[in-house]
Order: structure tokens, then sequence, then C-alpha cells
């Protein structure tokens, strides 16, 4: 619950915009309290009074203290010296709990007028500042409103009293505002970034092009960019010389950050560089938008931060039918290899069909902080603008790539390469997924590397650093630790051999082939040699198979199904999902067979048949292990006991995978028994439902969400599935082809 301001009597010293508002906020949420102010205009005063919004008030601060116990200090930033001083004198006329707080737009200045005022800093002074305002200012601006759902920050010194800081804080919570705490210096570094410096561009640019044009020609036809960007050239003049005045360095820094982007910029427009004007354009476009939605709480990356507090379930209705003809989005594998061996290529790589999923997009927005200019995504389509292999700039923090596994291990190779260091990091369930698989390879290459305790995320890597090519043999069947080598081995002196214990999915092998970087492989064994280059070609990214799984898996256990996905990849070392379909009954045909820019793709058409279980055959596993928690729901379905073994890698994936399957199915009644390393699951297929309806969590693992959504197709009743907003990184725009083919399923946020 929030506070409330319990003061007996209040006194705002300064009637502006922000003393005013809070006294028409603090009215308006009906304290109890008195309300005074002082102002040297008594005409304003008056008039707050005839407003209702102080029950009375003068100009002289010391008679306005008599029996006061909370002031707020709202006078311009340079007055706050002389009104520190009177306070000081006469500070024994207040209530003996005085609290005093200000709402300055500088924090350093006004401590220090305190400390020469009290001689050192009271504890009784909870310094603040209200991030709301406006272009308008004084009595006439007044908003009751104003910092509803604005920020105040707090600027508490050790020394302050934490009952001080409890009541300032309950004093904006009761008008409205979100009270947060940060120190003085780090306070006025970043106001002089977010505030300041715009303010004083602002003032700035309206000046210049006022005096340019003394007919004002420029402003009778200013067209909205202008009007947009001056806007706050409409401020209180005296209230922003004294802020730039006071916060003097941190606004010099602020100013000189911003001369040296300008003088880059200039630069680019000087050159016609198209490429580097891009680059800067198109990361600050995309920063804005991030912001926007930031502000607005949807990003994808915003969705994370706040999945600890909402969670969006869903809600799968028993029964439905599997009919139509429909494409599910592009590969998330081939995806994130377009845009990382894009970047690294000499020339112009135009992506078709790129995954718009979240784990895709947090691999190209890596690539944009490294500097590379990427067109889109519009509709699939994507432009990069390569900057060859030694070509990314340093980044500006550390790499967030969310929950993508594959993004982080393919980086941590890409890196290793680099000339400068770099930290990677993830989302709460990427930092609990096994990273020494890659580092200690890289370690052996001649990477440092480091991680956080039992090899997990953030990694930091030291750029800079000579490789050297090795000859891996692989203690797992992993296609991101064959790929995450080979990346950087494309930076090492000499050929670097991976050897892999079983087939995994080849689309780093086949990409680099089709940009011109030769790769050889014998048997078990693939290599390349360091030093080469990489030439721009497109590419095409077929349908993703592991996202067609759920429907392939929809089709095959609903009895009169019939379904076409169209332009599915089909590679070899991805088609264990068909492989073991077939196996268990499934009518399921291969359609349309070609190849797009060396992928093979296919119709694939699915009508229902009765399935059967099996033993899933070990040589299977590495090419369905996305697939098996859709294929589990197969299983389930099919009549009798389906065996699967050799699969510890399902551990370690989003979530534990056998773990999370297992758990979903005891709660819908499906026979099962888990393995360390597998499971059997006892199937039935019956004429009517093969199972109850149940409330199931998906762990927040995109997978497990989906396969329970389809198992619903069986069920006796709805099944609920919990944490399903993960399904964005893989999947957008699972629930509308869902329900297209004929599946009832609704989102609902939970609790709703
Ligand atoms: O290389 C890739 O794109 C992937 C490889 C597989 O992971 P492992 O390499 O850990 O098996 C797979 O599970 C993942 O979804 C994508
Ligand atoms: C395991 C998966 O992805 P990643 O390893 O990239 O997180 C997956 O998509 O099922």
């Amino acid at each position: 619950m929030s506070q409330v301001a319990r003061e007996p009597r209040i006194l705002i010293v300064g009637l502006g915009l922000i003393g005013s508002s809070l006294a028409a906020g603090l009215r308006r949420a009906g304290v109890a309290g008195e309300i005074r102010a002082c102002d040297p205009h008594l005409d304003e005063l008056t008039r707050a009074r005839e407003m209702g919004l102080v029950d009375g008030g003068g100009a002289c601060l010391a008679e306005q203290l008599d029996g006061v116990n909370l002031v707020v200090l709202a006078v311009p930033v340079l007055a706050m010296c002389d009104v520190m001083h009177e306070l000081a004198t006469d500070r024994h006329r207040a209530a003996p709990d005085l609290v005093i707080t200000d709402v300055g737009s500088t924090k350093a200045t006004i401590r220090e007028a305190a400390v020469a005022a009290f001689g050192s800093l009271p504890a009784n002074l909870v310094l603040g500042h209200p991030i709301a305002g406006s272009e308008k200012s004084g009595l006439d601006a007044v908003d009751p409103a104003l910092f509803e759902g604005h920020k105040v920050i707090l600027t508490p010194a050790p020394s302050t009293s934490t009952d001080a800081v409890g009541r300032v804080r309950a004093l904006w919570a009761t008008v409205g505002a979100e009270v947060l705490e940060m120190d003085v210096d780090r306070h006025d570094a970043v106001l002089a970034r977010t505030s300041h410096l715009p303010h004083l561009l602002a003032f700035s640019l309206v000046d210049t092009l006022a005096r340019q044009d003394e007919r004002l020609d420029i402003f009778r036809y200013a067209a909205g960019g202008f009007r947009d960007f001056t806007r706050i050239a409409g401020s209180d003049p005296v209230m922003w010389r004294d802020i730039f005045a006071a916060n003097q360095s941190a606004v010099l820094d602020a100013l000189d950050e911003f001369e040296a982007g300008l003088a880059r910029l200039r630069h680019a427009v000087e050159a016609g560089d198209a490429d580097a004007m891009l680059s800067t354009l198109d990361r600050a476009s995309h920063a804005r938008r991030y912001f926007d939605s930031l502000l607005n709480q949807r990003s994808y990356q915003a969705e994370y931060q706040m999945q600890e507090s909402t969670s969006l379930c869903y809600r799968a209705g028993p029964g439905g039918a599997v009919q139509g003809r429909i494409r599910v989005p592009g590969d998330k594998s081939v995806s994130h290899r377009s845009i990382m061996l894009g970047a690294l290529a000499e020339g112009v790589t135009e992506v078709s069909g790129f995954l718009e999923g979240e784990d895709s997009l947090a691999t190209l927005q890596a690539f944009r902080e490294m500097g590379v200019a990427i067109e889109g995504p519009h509709q699939g389509r994507v432009t990069i603008h390569g900057v060859g292999l030694h070509g990314l700039q340093v980044p500006a923090g550390p790499l967030y790539v969310g929950n993508a596994g594959t993004a982080m291990r393919l980086f941590a190779g890409l890196l290793a390469g680099q000339a400068f260091d770099t930290e990677l990091t993830g989302d709460t369930s990427l930092t609990r997924r096994p990273m020494g698989r890659v580092a200690d390879p890289l370690r052996e290459m001649g990477a440092v590397i480091d991680t956080a305790e039992g090899g997990r995320p953030p990694l930091k890597i030291r750029g800079g650093q000579a490789l050297k090519g090795i000859d891996y043999d692989m203690p797992m069947a992993s296609a991101q630790v064959k790929s995450c080598l080979l990346l950087a081995g494309l930076y090492a002196d000499s050929e670097t051999r991976v050897r892999e214990p079983a087939p995994t999915r080849d689309h780093t092998e086949r990409m680099l082939g089709g940009l011109g970087y030769r790769v050889e492989r014998h048997g078990d064994t693939c290599w390349l040699q360091g030093g080469g280059a990489l030439q721009a070609a497109p590419i095409d990214v077929p349908a993703d198979i592991s996202s067609a799984a759920f429907f392939l898996v929809a089709a095959a256990i609903t009895p009169g199904a019939d379904l076409v996905l169209e332009h599915v990849g089909v590679n070899p070392t991805r088609i264990g999902v068909i492989n073991i379909l077939q196996r268990m009954g499934a009518d399921l045909r291969l359609e349309n067979e070609h190849e797009v820019g060396g992928e093979p793709v296919a119709d694939l058409h699915v009508r229902y048949a009765p399935l059967h279980g099996i033993d899933i055959p070990a040589d299977q596993v590495p090419l369905a292990i996305d697939e098996f928690p859709a294929l589990f729901v197969a299983a389930a379905n099919a009549e009798g006991v389906t065996r699967l073994r050799d699969a510890g890698e399902l551990r370690v994936k989003e979530s534990d995978r056998l773990q999370a399957m297992a758990d979903g199915f005891a709660r819908l009644g499906v026979e099962h028994t888990l393995y360390d390393e597998g499971i059997d699951i006892m199937g039935r297929n019956t004429d009517g439902p093969n199972y109850r309806g149940a409330d199931v969590d998906s762990l927040g693992d995109h997978r497990i969400a989906m396969a329970f959504a389809v198992a619903a197709l069986r069920a006796e009743g709805a099944v609920n599935v919990r944490d399903c907003a993960n399904v964005a990184t893989s999947f957008p725009g699972f629930i509308e082809l869902a329900r297209r083919v004929g599946l009832t399923i609704e989102e609902q946020q939970e609790g709703a």
C-alpha cells in the first residue's frame, strides 16, 4: 500500500509551477494537515488562497516557519542559498520534528548551499527532484496531476535520517509519484544528459535560427520536426540559467560527448559515407523506439524485466480441429546466423524470411551496438551492411542476448577473436545455462574468458588475444559448440577442426560456404582455416521446422486433421521430428521439395492417422533436439510406450525439459517414468479424450508452453499453461496461427 503524507503543517516555499502543483496535488489527495506557502509575490499568494490551494502564507520565511513539520523548498536553484541561510537561522521556530526537502534540478550545489548555511548537512534534510514539469511556468500552469506516474529522485546521504526520508517519500507518493533514490553525483550526471543537455540544445537551436532570419520566416514555415525538437526552448530562462550554472561541470561533460557524436555524424555527411550515416541513424532510431517501449512497458526486453511481476498464460480449450495451409515464421538457428555472418561479410547482405522473434532480434540488436548498420526487419526482410571480419566496434556496454543460448554461445566464439573486450549477459533462464562447454575449448584456442561460478553467464571476454587453431573432440553433440569454435576459427592463425559425436545441425557450415568461406568435412569432422574473408550474398531463411513441429503434432493427434505447412526447412540435420513421427505411424508427406540458398525446403502435409509408441533411435536425438516437448505430446496420444534415452541435453535447455514435461504430464494424468537422460511415456489413443485437463507450468520455456497448448486438443478439459511470454522468443504469432487452424486458445494475464 502506498504511503500518505501525515504532516500537520506543510510549508511550500515558492509558488511556481512545481510548488503550486504540489499544493494542488496534496489538496486533491485530501491530506488532513494545513498547507502554507511563502512567496515574495503577495498577489500570487492571495490567488493561491482563493483557488483553495493553500490555507495561508506570507512573504517572510521566518514568520511562516512557526510550528511547521515539513518544508518544501521550490525556489530556483540559485535562490536556494539565501533560503537555506534563512532556514538555518530561524529553524527553531519550526516543530521539533521538522523535515526539509527541495525540488531543485541539480543536487550538488544545493547540498553545498545547505552545508554552508547549516555548518554540516542536516540529518533532517532530504534533497529531492521531481522529474516533472512543463515549458509553462508559474501558478497559471498549476496542475494537480503534474506528478502522477512521474519519478521523484531523492538523494539522501548516509547521515540522512531514515524517518525523514520516509516522510518525504510519503509526501510524493501522496501526489501519485514513484519515488527512487540515487546519490547526488549520479543524479547530476544523469540529469545533465537526460534533461539539461536537451534543454541547452533546444535553446541554442532556436536562438541560432532566430538570429539568422530576422524576419522569422523559419518560424512561419516551421515543420513538425522543428516544433517537436524545440518545444522546451519556451521554458523559464531564469530557471534554466540557474540549472546550467549550478550543474556546470556535468553539463559540460554531456556537451563534450554530444559534440564528439555530432562531429562524427558531420564527418559522415561530409564524406558522403552512407553506411556510417545509416549506422548512426539506425542505432538512434532503434534506441528511441526501445526507450518508448520501455516507457510503455511493452518491448521484448521490458517484457523480460516485467516477467517477475506479470505473467502471460494460455487457456487452451479441449478439442478442436487442425485444418488449412499455413507458413510458420523463419528458422531461428538460420536467422541468428544470417545476422552474424552478414555482419562479418564484406558487402551488403539481403536476408528474407528472417524470424522477428526476441532471440534473433537480440542478436540483431547486439550487432547494432557494435556499429553494424542494419535496416529492418520489415516483414522478414533485413539488409545488413557488413563490416568485414575486423570491422566491429567496441559496444558501449554489455551485450544482452535475452533468452537465447544460441546467441550467447555463438557470440562467445566470434567475440573471442575481436580486438576489444566484451561482456555477454542474458535473462534468468540463460544465466542458469552451462557456458563452460564453449569457454573451455575457446581457452584452449588462447581466448581469455571469465564466467560466473559453475561456468554460467555472464561471460567476460578479453579482446586482443592471438587465437590458435585446435583439433577438438566435442564431448556432447552440440551445434552451438561446433558453431562457436568455427566462428572463433575464422580468427585463428591455423586450422580449427571439430569432431562431433553425432551429426548436429550444419547451418553454420552451409552459410559460411554460401558466403564464400571454405569449410571442409570428412565423416564426423569439419574444419576451416582462419584468416579468410566472407563475401555478402542473399540469404533466404526457410520456415522453422522447430515451430512447424507443434502443428505437425497437432495434426498427427487430431482425428480428421488435414494440414499443410509451407516452405519448411528440411535440412537433413533437422528432420528428426519427421522421421520419428513417421515411425510412430503419422501420415506425413514432403511435397514441393526444392532448395533455397543452400538449404532444402518442402511443404509438409499431415493427415490424421493413429499413432503408436516406439523406441526413439539414439541417432535421431540430436536431429530432433528442440522438438521433444512436442514429440512427447504425440507420444502421450500414441498407443503403447514411447521410450527416449541419451537425451540428457534436454535438461539444460531454457528449462529442464524432461522434468517440465513430466510435471505437466503428472497433472494431466499421462503415465510416464522419468530417467536421468530420458523418459518412458505410456500413451493412449482412445475414441475420446486421452487425458484430463489441468493447470500446468511452462517454467518460462517457449517450447513447453506450446507443447501443452497443443496437448489440449486431446484433453478432457481445458489446459491452462502458466508463464508463456517467452513464446515470443521463437514463435511470434503462435496464438493467431493456432486459432487459424482450429485450436481454441486464448491469452490471459495471470490473475485476470
Ligand atoms: O545451433 C543452434 O542454432 C542450436 C543448437 C541446439 O542447441 P545445442 O547446440 O545446445 O544442442 C538447439 O537446441 C538450439 O535451439 C539451436
Ligand atoms: C534450446 C533452444 O534455443 P537456445 O539454445 O538458442 O536458447 C530452443 O529454441 O529450443
